[in-house]
């Protein structure tokens, strides 16, 4: 069966259709899901337009009841929902089940949200006027995600959107349609009027730039790479489109000589290797002191030698494949280019051959440990998005602190250290959205704010009670008593 757009309610055959592989097993292809064209997306913003009168002014009681419905069937179906994800995807099962977990448990946030909405009331300076401050729906908003989270990324979007009176046109990424269609698929049975939800399932190349700039779309909410992002905010700019942007990251780690050095080693190999590092979050950059070096590679290597990479679905599994070929080829690259670079293959750097239910392979690569390299090598500035990590050394934790800042990005920053003082510091100075003291740099919780400084995030913050700024638009009123 294909599985074909939601457009105005209805199911809509594409105008051509992709095979979506499972990049554990090559041999194996998910579904047939469909490509919208131009035409196709202007019928869905022309569809979210109809809908957004009626939506946007209706019962925040039905909002909420039909938030907390979507919720409570993903995670009653979190089982079956991540071994789909894992199987298109390519993070583990019990990591894509942790996700399909987390969609489930924002769209309840969300119910909750959309009736926790407030306002302000002041005097005003003229006697006898009163000011309110409201905040109203924006209207229809484009979403545009990436395929690293194919289900918590599109729920963090769709939520509060759906949740502050906005109607949506959803664009997933082309290489997982069959997480974003099942999530569409639940959407549609919740009982939302036709045409508050659209799902276009299709190539960026195709309808991104589109979408993007259709003048019925009033925002652009987008999480992927640092080039498309910037692009589609050129584009908002010019149009007078509020946008939102996260983007890539080149996150540091740092370990200090007085951490605990098993827990420093735990919570480097989590970010840089699981979920293959395919997370804006990873950490892809360890700086570490001089006086716990030697100790934390030897722990490392030790610990990366127990990590099992095969495939996704398999019991035991701690590292599935990269998502795709491409992606592959681009982690190996870089292997190259930092070893072409100076840098020393302490562990890993291989395309690895995990044979899988049907014989065939994926796109696997060993998780990798660069030593000997310097702030400076494309290693340590380019986002690589796979398992590898490259290690600094560095003499205290002053250097340790400016070369966690020398990078163009600032999404998530970490600090293994036992030292009441260092941790309180690199709190207040690593330039950074997010900072983990003795935690992995990936991983964060759904209702606090996401987000980050420099290069890797422009516009309002997602998520948690944040999600507000972007979704929703702040009105004035004066009234004469
Ligand atoms: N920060 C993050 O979470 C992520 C970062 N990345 C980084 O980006 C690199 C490349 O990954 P990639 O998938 O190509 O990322 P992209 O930025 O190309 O894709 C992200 C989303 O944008 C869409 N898109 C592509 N072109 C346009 C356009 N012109 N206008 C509007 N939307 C568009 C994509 O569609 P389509 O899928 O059809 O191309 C997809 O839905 C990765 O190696 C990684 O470094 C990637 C994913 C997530
Ligand atoms: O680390 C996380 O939990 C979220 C990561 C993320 O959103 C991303 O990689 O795009």
């Amino acid at each position: 069966m294909p599985f074909n757009n939601l457009i105005g309610g209805e199911w809509v055959a594409g105008a051509r259709y992709g095979h979506n592989l499972n990049p554990s097993d090559t041999a194996d292809t998910i579904g047939e899901y469909a490509q919208a064209d131009v035409t196709q997306l202007d019928a869905a913003v022309s569809a979210a337009q109809a809908a957004f009168p009626r939506w946007s002014t209706g019962s925040v009681q039905a909002r909420s009841d039909t938030l907390d419905k979507i919720g409570s069937e993903i995670l009653a179906r979190r089982e079956e929902l991540g071994t789909l994800l894992a199987r298109e995807e390519g993070k583990t099962r019990p990591e894509a089940i942790g996700e399909v977990t987390r969609a489930g448990h924002i769209f309840k946030f969300f119910a909750g949200e959309c009736l926790r909405l407030s306002g302000e009331t002041l005097p005003s300076v003229r006697p006898g006027v009163g000011v309110d401050i409201t905040r109203e729906p924006i209207g229809v908003v484009g979403l545009i995600t990436p395929w690293n989270f194919p289900i918590a990324i599109p729920a963090w979007k769709i939520a509060p959107a759906l949740a502050f009176g906005n109607c949506v046109v959803f664009k997933p990424a082309d290489l997982v349609p069959a997480s974003a269609w099942a999530l569409a698929e639940i959407i549609h049975r919740s009982g939302l009027p036709a045409g508050v939800f659209n799902l276009v399932m299709g190539r960026g190349s195709v309808i991104g730039d589109p979408l993007v700039t259709h003048p019925g779309i009033v925002a652009v909410s987008f999480t992927g790479s640092t080039s498309v992002g910037h692009r589609i905010a050129m584009q908002c700019a010019e149009h007078g489109k509020k946008v939102q942007l996260e983007m890539g990251g080149k996150n540091p780690q740092v370990v200090l000589d007085d951490a605990d050095l098993a827990q420093a080693v735990e919570l480097s190999v989590q970010s840089a290797f699981f979920s293959t590092g395919q997370r804006c979050t990873a950490s892809s950059r360890l700086i570490v002191t001089e006086g716990i070096y030697d100790r934390f590679i030897a722990a490392m290597k030790e610990r990366m030698a127990t990590l099992r990479v095969g495939d996704a679905l398999a019991a035991g599994t701690d590292i599935g494949p990269a998502a795709s070929q491409a992606q592959m080829e681009q982690d190996l690259m870089y292997v190259d280019v930092a070893l072409g670079e100076g840098a020393t293959l302490a562990a890993g750097g291989t395309a690895a051959s995990c044979h899988t239910g049907s014989g065939n392979t994926g796109f696997f690569v060993t998780p990798t440990l660069l030593t000997d390299t310097a702030a400076g090598m494309r290693i340590n500035r380019e986002e690589v998005f796979g398992p590898l990590a490259a290690v600094i050394k560095v003499k205290d934790y002053e250097e340790a602190l400016d070369v966690a800042n020398n990078t163009e990005y600032g999404l998530s920053a970490g600090i293994a250290t036992t030292s009441l003082k260092h941790a309180t510091h690199f709190k207040r100075h690593v330039q950074s959205g997010m900072v983990m003291v003795n935690l992995p740099t990936a991983g964060v919780d759904y209702h606090v704010p996401f987000g980050g400084r420099k290069a890797s995030s422009y516009g309002p913050r997602e998520q948690g009670r944040y999600a507000q700024e972007f979704f929703t638009t702040v009105k004035t009123a004066y009234t004469a008593a």
